[in-house]
This record gives C-alpha cells, structure tokens and sequence, in this order.
C-alpha cells in the first residue's frame, strides 16, 4: 500500500517519454529465463553479459563470487546494472539452492560434449542458464549434474567462443524462440510493479529526498 502510494507520487518526475519508455520495456521483459556467471572475473565480460540481459529482456541475472569476490563492485559503481537486477552470492551452493526454490532448471553451457544446441533447448518450464570462467568454464561436476548443456556449435580451429559472445548467441536464440512460442513468459502485475519503482528510484535525482518528503508530508 505504502509502496504503490510512494509509486504514484514518483510517477509524477517521469517525462511522457520516460513513462511510454518503461511501459515499453516491461512488456518484454522476462523472468522465464535467468542468467548466471560462475566466477567470471574480466569485468568487460560482466558488464557485456549485463547489457546482454537487458537487451534481450532478461530481468534477473545471478552473480556467483566464490573465488573472485567483489569482481562487478566497479561495474556496479559505472551503472551498468540499473536496468537489470543483480543477484550476488559467494557460493555455487547457495545459489542453486535459491534458484531451484523459485523453480528453475539448472543448465549449464559449454563448448564440448554431448549438448543440445539453442534451437534444440526444451524451453517449456523456467531456465537459468550457467556460464563459466573465462579459462576453465564450468566445472565438469556441475555440468554433468545439470538437467540439461546448451553448445553453441563451433567448426573453426578455436577451442571456444568468448562468455559474454556466447551469452548474446544463447540469450538472442532463446528469447526468440520464446516469443513466438505459447509459453506464458511475462512478467506478472506484481513483478512490474515492483521493477518500475526499483527504477523510478535509479533513475529520479534525489529520489530518497523525494520519498522521504513525500512521508512526513
Ligand atoms: C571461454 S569459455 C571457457 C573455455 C573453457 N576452456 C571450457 O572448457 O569451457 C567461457 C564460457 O563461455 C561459454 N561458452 C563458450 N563457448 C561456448 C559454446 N560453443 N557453447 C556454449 N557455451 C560456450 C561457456 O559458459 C564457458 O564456460
């Protein structure tokens, strides 16, 4: 109640423009699909798997920090998340665990082995999709225990294609494919909502003086 009177209020320092922009957005945005990155350490990698997700209409990407912690507080710093949100953890278990609870198949990606290819990918229930590190990938362990292994297929003489290259691949087939599926994919009401406030207070100058003006009045 509180929140959608504060919504409303800030409602009022968005441009037409502004509004029409997020509407926009919203509608294509996902929570079908999620991203998450194993102790991926170059941040230009990061922050390209970040821009990935919000240009392909992924809501929540999952940032695991088990052996290099701390690596996106910079990117976080530059702004690069504003419009998609972050989810950190400092190990692979904790993680799993929370996305296996909102009901996600883990599936993992690598260059080898027996894989299906993004076209091939069961897309019917919830996703969220493992990338590795820039030198090893994911575990062998983890890939074998997955519910499933996307390969982007590859003919050259190199061993595997860039992260963030093939997070845009998998993430731009995938949504594809999910939109003109029957797949119900939406965001609902509720996730909306809630999206739009946590952006009206990124991006409103002064927006916590606002909301604080607006509850003592
Ligand atoms: C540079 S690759 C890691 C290479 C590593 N030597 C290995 O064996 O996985 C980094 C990550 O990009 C993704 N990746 C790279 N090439 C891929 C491909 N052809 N298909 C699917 N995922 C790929 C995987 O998530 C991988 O863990």
């Amino acid at each position: 109640m509180m929140d959608e009177s504060i919504s409303n209020y800030l409602e009022e320092y968005l441009t037409p423009r502004r509004k029409s922009l997020f509407d926009k957005v919203l509608a294509e945005r996902t929570n079908h699909l999620t991203l998450v990155t194993q102790d991926v350490y170059q941040l230009h990698n990061t922050s390209a798997v970040v821009r990935s997700c919000d240009v392909f209409g992924i809501q929540n990407i999952h940032v695991i920090e088990e052996k290099f912690p701390r690596r996106i507080d910079k990117e976080i710093a530059m702004g690069a998340q504003k419009w998609v949100s972050i989810n950190r953890y400092n190990s692979t278990a904790a993680c799993m665990e929370n996305l296996k609870k909102n009901g996600y198949r883990i599936v993992a990606t690598s260059p080898h082995g027996n894989a299906v290819t993004p076209e091939e990918f069961d897309l019917t229930s919830p996703a969220a999709i493992f990338f590795g590190t820039e030198k090893d990938g994911l575990p062998q362990e983890m890939i074998e225990q997955a519910d499933a292994c996307i390969k982007i297929p590859m003919v050259g003489f190199t061993e595997s294609l860039n992260i963030s290259v093939s997070a845009a691949i998998i993430l731009h087939s995938l949504t594809q494919r999910l939109k003109h599926s029957q797949i119900s994919w939406r965001l609902s009401d509720e996730e909306k909502f809630r999206i739009r406030l946590e952006w009206m207070k990124k991006t409103i100058k002064n927006s916590d003086q606002i909301i604080e003006r607006f509850l003592k009045s």
